[in-house]
């Protein structure tokens, strides 16, 4: 695609504190607080009801905060007795379902924000035409939104989002009507367009993948609050809660105790004997009271969360931990092996080597580099 960045513009800052909206009883967002500097990608990312197109919509202006203030650049933009509408914004908008005037053609639906700025109709064809280019639809602008494909249509509202050069661009599930493959490559050509253009942008998804690929940093969003809010590698390696790596399904969590000696499962090794394991790395680096060693003689009772690729097998006989195989597919590269423990906990994991496992037990250990542990009153 062209390079488009001379038609970018700088992107705005957006301060959030402590943002709440009621409806009746009903407490659907609360307390959300972030400040996005000019030009990063935020992605908030959660399950069906958790308060992310509530949050999109207060920041575009649709709907009016109960409680907490939104700034743009310093500038009030709402609060309870605040609402500045969207036109005022300088917002480019990009919805699931696109959105399009279906009676107008794809040019006219792009115009159509610079005709309302009286821009000059030699410009505005101009920047319609640059805008086509740049999503890849040039030779389509005559054409009805009718007679595109998803994908096609969803780049017309992509191109009428960007033509008026917003400050921020708001983007709600996007892509979550087109297939797969659509999905994965105009997924690419979002992210690459606003590192291009450097607007800031919040963008809602419930897609995992989809958030890390497009932000500098993901909210995850739980019952109305962010949960956690970091980069996404951060967010894969170091979950701030249960909840969200639950929400994440970053792994299985096995039942452990800790104390002073290290983690003693409820799983236990081929001779019978309960398995004990060091500590986690990262509680060594972790200063929350939440994940120090407990001190009481049993220990303090927690979830140990294992993340596939922590689990190795390993000769039974020396091996912390003995597991059945419960049953395993092939699928590309490897095995993918279903693991149970003598507690009755189940893990998977897959074995690279083109070694099919024979039914039985096999020993196993784990990295204790990818563990992570959560005291038991961290579970929501
Ligand atoms: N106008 C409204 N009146 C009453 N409740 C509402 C209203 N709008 C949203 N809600 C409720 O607020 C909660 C959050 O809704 P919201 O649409 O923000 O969720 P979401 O995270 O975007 O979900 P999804 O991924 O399914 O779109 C839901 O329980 C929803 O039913």
């Amino acid at each position: 695609m062209k390079d488009f960045s001379s038609q970018s513009a700088a992107g705005v800052s957006v301060t959030v504190q402590a943002l709440g909206r009621r409806f009746g009883d009903f407490q659907a967002l609360a307390g959300v607080d972030f400040a996005l500097p000019p030009g990063r990608v935020l992605a908030l990312l959660g399950p069906s009801g958790c308060g992310k197109s509530t949050l999109l919509k207060l920041l575009a202006g649709l709907d009016r905060p109960s409680a907490g203030s939104i700034h743009f650049d310093g500038r009030l933009v709402a609060s309870a007795s605040v609402c500045e509408p969207p036109q005022k914004r300088r917002l480019g908008m990009v919805f699931q379902d696109y959105a399009l005037w279906p009676h107008m053609s794809v040019q006219d639906n792009i115009a159509f924000a610079l005709q309302m700025q009286r821009i000059e109709p030699r410009e505005i064809d101009a920047r319609v035409g640059q805008v086509l280019e740049r999503v890849g639809l040039v030779g389509l602008g005559s054409r009805t939104p009718a007679a595109l494909s998803g994908g096609q249509q969803q780049r017309v509202a992509l191109a009428r989002a960007i033509v008026a050069q917003p400050a921020l661009l708001l983007f709600d599930e996007p892509l979550s009507n087109l297939d797969r493959d659509l999905r994965e490559s105009l997924c690419t050509d979002i992210a690459e367009l606003l590192r291009e253009l450097g607007t800031t942008a919040v963008y809602v998804t419930h897609d995992h993948e989809e958030a890390c690929a497009m932000a500098d940093e993901v909210a995850v969003m739980l019952r109305g609050r962010i949960a956690q809010r970091t980069s996404p590698q951060t967010l894969w390696s170091e979950p701030a809660s249960l909840e969200v790596a639950r929400f994440l399904k970053l792994g299985a969590l096995v039942d452990a105790r800790c104390d002073a000696d290290g983690m003693h499962m409820r799983a236990q090794s081929i001779d019978g004997q309960p398995a004990r394991l060091p500590w986690p790395l990262s509680m060594a680096q972790q200063t929350g009271a939440n994940r120090r060693p407990g001190a009481g003689a049993t220990g303090s009772p927690g979830l140990l969360l294992v993340p596939q690729t922590a689990i190795r097998l390993q000769d039974a006989g020396s091996a912390p931990l003995a597991a059945q195989v419960v049953a395993q597919q092939y699928s590309g590269g490897g095995f993918r092996t279903q693991l149970e423990l003598s507690s009755g906990e189940r893990l998977q994991t897959t074995v690279r080597e083109r070694l099919q496992l024979r039914a039985g037990m096999v020993g196993l250990c784990l990295d204790p580099a990818q563990l992570r542990w959560f005291a038991a009153d961290d579970r929501p």
